[in-house]
């Protein structure tokens, strides 16, 4: 809403939420990286690969399966002998029979969307998953209720660290940069908010394999349970925060 001459502009940040909170899936919303494990060792057994267990494979999330498989492949002496593809379809067999075996949502997080929504703030989710698997593992987790929007690694031409998709959120929430952050795990995460102009938020439990603090996001967050102080502390730097006129 546009300032009226004299009167504080309206950043549209209502009980300290902004409009938009504009969540990364994998490793910000959900700790989902046991059951991408799981999935990406079967695929390798199926091969004759050696699995590559948790700890690498966090660090290998963030850019969809595909690129995530052939993370997995060059790890383990290279590509598949029948392609991707072939690898892809066992992949996703496996991952959608088994979306939410060990899979929560980060805790704490379900709790700060209920308090977000009811102060009138919408929830994104913006992932390099594609539509089919995230779609089934925010309905395994009940989430789907809690999101107003997804937009996933194929719902457009470029995927993040490309700000389109989270353009595509604030234009599909009708809200400007300024009214929105975004919370994400990873460097693709930061780039795409920063090239939309969104502040972001790094979770520090993330899979990101850079340290969280040298990211470059506006603010870390430990736990959910701090975001209210953490959104209190960024806001009150933001540029749009100066009463106009
Ligand atoms: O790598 C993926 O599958 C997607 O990762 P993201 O939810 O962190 O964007
Ligand atoms: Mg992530």
């Amino acid at each position: 809403m546009p300032a009226r001459p004299g009167q504080p502009q309206d950043t549209g940040w209502a009980g300290g939420w902004p409009r938009a909170l504009i969540f990364d899936l994998d490793g910000t919303l959900v700790d989902s990286a046991p059951d991408l494990t799981a999935a990406l060792d079967h695929v390798l057994a199926t091969y004759g690969r050696p699995p590559r267990g948790l700890d690498e494979v966090r660090h290998m999330v963030g850019d969809g399966a595909r690129v995530l498989l052939e993370r997995g492949f060059a790890a383990t002496g290279g590509p598949p002998p029948d392609g991707i593809d072939a690898a892809m379809t066992r992949f996703l067999d496996y991952y959608r029979a088994h979306i939410a075996d060990h899979g929560r949502p980060f805790p704490g997080v379900v709790e700060q969307i209920r308090r977000a929504r009811a102060a009138g703030c919408r929830i994104a989710v913006c992932t390099n998953k594609t539509t089919g698997p995230t779609t089934l593992l925010l309905d395994a987790l009940d989430l789907q209720g809690l999101v107003d929007t997804t937009v996933c690694g194929d719902t457009l031409p470029t995927r993040k660290p490309d700000p389109a998709m989270v353009s595509e959120c604030l234009r599909r929430f009708d809200v400007t940069p300024d009214q929105a952050v975004m919370l994400g795990d990873s460097h693709n995460d930061v780039a795409a908010a920063r090239g939309a102009g969104v502040p972001v938020v790094v979770v520090t439990f993330g899979y990101t394999a850079i340290p969280p603090a040298e990211l470059g996001g506006n603010a870390l967050l430990d736990r959910y349970d701090d975001l209210p102080e953490v959104l209190a502390g960024m806001r009150s730097v933001m540029p749009s925060e100066v009463p106009a006129g």
